[in-house]
C-alpha cells in the first residue's frame, strides 16, 4: 500500500503564500525528504496530508483512507514543527497522556506493556535516565527528542516528522539519522521536512522540493543531483591532439575536456554523457586512439548547489552538467 499520496492538494493563504498543487506518493519503506527553504510550504503541506489543515482543493489518501478521515490517522506517528508539551508532567506522564490520545483505556495506559514500551521510545530517543524528570527540567533539545518518542510510541507504520532535527545539537542529529534509518530497516516509512541538506544527504531515498509553494523536482538524490551525467575518467598515453581527435567520434550531447595532464601522459578527462552507453562508445574511441584506460567514474553533483540553484539564489547549474540533460523529475 502506498502510505500517502496527494492529487493536486491547494491551500492558498491570504497573502497568495501557502501551497499549490502538490501531487506525491510516498512508497512504503523509505525515507521520503521534503525538502525546502523556510517558508516553501512543507508544514502547510504535511498539516493538510494528515487532516489538520482543511485544503482548499485537491485529494490524497493516507495508510489507503481519505485524507482528513480520522480512521486514515491511526498509524500514523507525527511530530509537529511547533512542538509544545504540558511541562509539569515527567516525560513518562506526556508519553501515558499521549497513549490516552491514541485511544487507549486508562487502565491500558498504566498496563507493564505500555510502561514497558514508554521505557522503549525514551531509550531509542536517547532520553533513557530522563523519563522520571519533569518536562520544564528538560533542555529545547530533550523536548524535541521527547516530541519524536511520542511519535514512535504507538509503533506507527508511517512517522511523519517535521523538522525533527532543529534543536539538536550535532550529535543530536547523528542520532535521529541513526534512528530514521533503523525505523527504515523494521520496514517503516519516514517522511521528513527539512532544510537540513545533511539529513536529505545521508537517509533520504527519495526526495521532493518545495519552492514558493511550489513542487520544483522529485527524484532520487542521483536523479536530481543528475549523478551519471557527468564522468571522470583516468588515463595515460594521453595527448592534447588527442582531444580533438576524440571528439569528432562523440555522439550529440556528449563533451569531453582534460581537466589534469601531466608530463608523463597520465590525464583527467572530464566527460559529459547521457548514460553508460555513450560512455561505453566514448571508451572505445579512446582504446582506438591508443589510450589506456585506468578509472571511469561518475560524478555525483553537491546537494548545496543544487538547492542553492533551485532557489534561484545562484545562477550556476547544480552539476556542472553541460548536456542539457536532467535526472529525476523537474517542474
Ligand atoms: N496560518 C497561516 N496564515 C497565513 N499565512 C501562513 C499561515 N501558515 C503559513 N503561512 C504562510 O505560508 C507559507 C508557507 O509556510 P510553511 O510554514 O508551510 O513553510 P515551511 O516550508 O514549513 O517553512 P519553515 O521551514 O520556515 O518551517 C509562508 O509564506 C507562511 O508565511
Amino acid at each position: 500500500m502506498t502510505m500517502l499520496v496527494t492529487r493536486g492538494l491547494t491551500k492558498t493563504y491570504a497573502a497568495g503564500t501557502g501551497c499549490l498543487d502538490i501531487s506525491l506518493e510516498i512508497k512504503p519503506g523509505q525515507i521520503f525528504g521534503l525538502l525546502g527553504p523556510n517558508g516553501a510550504g512543507k508544514s502547510t503541506f504535511v498539516k493538510m496530508a494528515i487532516g489538520l489543515l482543511r485544503p482548499d482543493a485537491g485529494s490524497g489518501t493516507l495508510l489507503g483512507k481519505p485524507i482528513g478521515h480520522p480512521e486514515s490517522r491511526r498509524g500514523l506517528g507525527y511530530l509537529p514543527e511547533l512542538f509544545r508539551f504540558q511541562d509539569w508532567l515527567t516525560g513518562e506522564e506526556v508519553l501515558r497522556y499521549h497513549a490516552g490520545l491514541y485511544g487507549k483505556t486508562l487502565g491500558e495506559t498504566r498496563s507493564p506493556a505500555m510502561a514497558s514500551r514508554i521505557r522503549d521510545v525514551l531509550a531509542m530517543t536517547g532520553l533513557g535516565k530522563r523519563g522520571q524528570d519533569r518536562v520544564r527540567q528538560y533542555s529545547k533539545g530533550m523536548q524535541q527528542r521527547l516530541g519524536l518518542a511520542c511519535a514512535l510510541l504507538m509503533n506507527p507504520e508511517l512517522v511523519i516528522l517535521d523538522e525533527p532535527s532543529s534543536a539538536l545539537d550535532p550529535i543530536g542529529r547523528y542520532e535521529v539519522r541513526q534512528l530514521l534509518e533503523r525505523l527504515r530497516a523494521e520496514g517503516k516509512t519516514v517522511f521528513l521536512n527539512t532544510h537540513l541538506l545533511e539529513d536529505v544527504e545521508a537517509v533520504c531515498d527519495e526526495v521532493a522540493f518545495l519552492h514558493l509553494g511550489r513542487l520544483r523536482a522529485v527524484g532520487t538524490m542521483r536523479e536530481l543531483l543528475h549523478a551519471g551525467t557527468s564522468w571522470e575518467t583516468t588515463v595515460g598515453g594521453w595527448q592534447p591532439e588527442l582531444a580533438e581527435a576524440v571528439g569528432r567520434g562523440l555522439l550529440p550531447g556528449m563533451s569531453l575536456s582534460a581537466v589534469r595532464q601531466e608530463a608523463d601522459g597520465s590525464a583527467v578527462l572530464r566527460v559529459t554523457a547521457h548514460n553508460r552507453e555513450q560512455i561505453g562508445h566514448l571508451n572505445r574511441l579512446l582504446i582506438e586512439e591508443g589510450v589506456t584506460l585506468y578509472e571511469v567514474k561518475p560524478v555525483q553533483g553537491k546537494l548545496e548547489e543544487w538547492f542553492l540553484s533551485m532557489t534561484g539564489a545562484t545562477g550556476s547549474a547544480a552539476s556542472g552538467d553541460a548536456s542539457g540533460g536532467k535526472g529525476g523529475a523537474e517542474r
